[in-house]
């Protein structure tokens, strides 16, 4: 059972040990690393963000969260309008400063769960995504909409095999959508759709003709999910000499390089990203919102917390894997099975020390826990013994160190839960007490165990 999902609560017989969201050290012995000393060799990191990074917008940025648009496109997703509302209502308590959702021209329950959303009044702008084309954007102006996100392809693929339009026609089009839209006073994206296999020149020519009839961003689209950091950097920055409007980027996660790709793409300028909760979106998706708040959150934790509502990440992104009908997955930063999980004995006892030695996000920050797990065979004695002074029992450290021995063996057998633990400790300090144990009494111990056990059992009958 998984610390994290669902809830957050470790169950009972788990082999886990809470340790406090405070970073305090357990005891005094351990407190030498968190010394100001310490501290201020901790910040002198010499990959952080320089001054000279002078187009990095990492603490400057706006998130257009997708999910009710591009997340609407993964195969799994059917949202009726009461999830789709559930789902704006908390990506807006969430705090993201923009709601994406799909064309108008979709269905008739499209453009009527588009304009429902737009008369809640929710604090983040509702977009609405279009085809470059006019009727599309008759029907999305009329909606209620804050703005509406324009995109064509401008990749010979797609020219070719997609619309069959050539780059003047494309051109035209724009400028004639991209007046009708502004027309109406409402905010104008355009974007060209598979920006990474589109001619450069293309790309700069159209993007500076946008610009010039004031359209509010221009967006550019790794659709295929093709790009790398380098990529993405050359082209939203070399961009960035061409327009003066803001830039959006849009990335799908193919080669699993979406959160990567938005990151350096911020460095490079971009002012707005792309997300969808989970990431899910066509194929496997693009940035994922919680992983790209974890990336953020690491360049510049102020600047994250004080923008989003953090702690509401995990009800959102389970309003959605239950829409979806998915698990959030193992691995997922902040609310992945173990992500705030320790196990090995070097890392348990620095993690008591400090939790900065093995952890760059806090758990508490997005009110989760942290826990350290002991009933394995990877396991320390400072770690046990931690969880022998919650368990308020007087062990000398040999002692300490004598029973993790004992978890240990039995750990090379089968992982250990909490409660096989927590009666192993106790039985060891009887010992102890009442004299019939010393250090290194192997024997004795087993005895020892052995009588709880036949007692435990007689328990049960008796019961
Ligand atoms: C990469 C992306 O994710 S872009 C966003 C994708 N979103 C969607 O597709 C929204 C959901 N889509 C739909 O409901 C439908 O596809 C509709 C309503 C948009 C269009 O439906 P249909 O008219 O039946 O056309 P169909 O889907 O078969 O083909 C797409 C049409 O749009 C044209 N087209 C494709 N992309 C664009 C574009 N960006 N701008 C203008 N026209 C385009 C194609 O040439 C084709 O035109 P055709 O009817 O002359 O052949
Ligand atoms: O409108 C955009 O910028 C992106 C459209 C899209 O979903 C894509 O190209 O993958
Ligand atoms: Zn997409």
């Amino acid at each position: 059972m998984c610390p994290h999902q669902n809830d957050n609560t470790t169950p009972s017989n788990e082999p886990m040990v809470h340790i406090p969201a405070a970073s305090t050290p357990l005891n005094s012995k351990q407190n030498t690393p968190s010394t100001a000393a310490s501290v201020e060799k901790q910040k002198q990191n010499p990959y952080a963000p320089r001054a000279s990074d002078f187009l990095s917008n990492i603490s400057n940025f706006n998130i257009i969260e997708s999910t009710l648009r591009e997340g609407e496109q993964f195969a799994n997703a059917f949202f009726d309008t009461k999830t789709k509302i559930a789902i704006a209502k908390a990506l807006d308590a969430f705090g993201v400063e923009y709601i994406e959702l799909t064309s108008p021209a979709a269905s008739e329950q499209s453009r009527s769960d588009c304009a429902a959303i737009c008369k809640l009044g929710l604090k983040a702008k509702i977009l609405t995504h279009i085809r470059c084309h006019m009727d599309d954007a008759r029907i999305a102006v009329e909606t209620g909409v804050d703005g509406v996100d324009v995109v064509i392809g401008t990749s010979s693929f797609l020219r070719e095999f997609s619309h069959g339009k050539d780059m003047a026609y494309i051109t035209r089009t724009a400028i004639e959508v991209i007046e009708f839209v502004k027309s109406k006073g409402i905010e104008v994206r355009f974007s060209s759709e598979d920006s990474f296999r589109s001619d450069l020149v293309d790309l700069l020519s159209i993007y500076s003709t946008v610009d010039k009839i004031g359209v509010n961003r221009v967006g550019i689209a790794d659709t295929v999910g093709c790009a790398n950091p380098r990529q993405v950097y050359d082209l939203v920055r070399t961009l960035r000499g061409v327009v003066g409007c803001d830039i959006e980027i849009h990335l799908h996660n193919d080669t699993g390089m979406a959160i990567a790709n938005a990151y350096t793409a911020l460095e490079a300028g971009a002012t707005h990203i792309d997300t969808s909760v989970l990431g899910i979106g066509e194929r496997v998706g693009i940035t994922p919102l919680g992983g790209l708040i974890a990336c953020l959150y690491a360049a510049n934790p102020e600047y994250v917390k004080a923008k989003y509502n953090l702690p509401m990440l995990r009800e959102i992104e389970n309003l959605v894997a239950e829409a979806v009908e998915v698990n959030i997955p193992f691995m997922n930063p902040i609310t992945g099975y173990c992500a705030f999980t320790h196990k090995a004995g070097i890392h348990a006892k620095a993690i008591l020390n400090n939790p900065s030695t093995y952890e760059i996000l806090k758990p508490e920050d997005f009110g989760l826990t942290r826990y350290v797990s002991i009933g394995h065979r990877l396991t320390g004695w400072n770690a046990v013994k931690s969880r022998v002074e919650q368990l308020g029992l007087k062990l000398t450290d040999a002692e300490v160190k004598d029973a993790t021995n004992k978890i240990k063996e039995l750990a090379d057998v089968r992982t250990q839960s909490m409660d096989d633990v927590d009666s192993l400790l106790r039985v060891y300090h009887g010992g102890i007490e009442s004299g019939e144990l010393e250090v290194g009494q192997k024997e004795a111990l087993d005895r020892l165990l052995r009588r709880h056990q036949r007692e435990a059992k007689g328990d049960r009958v008796g019961s």
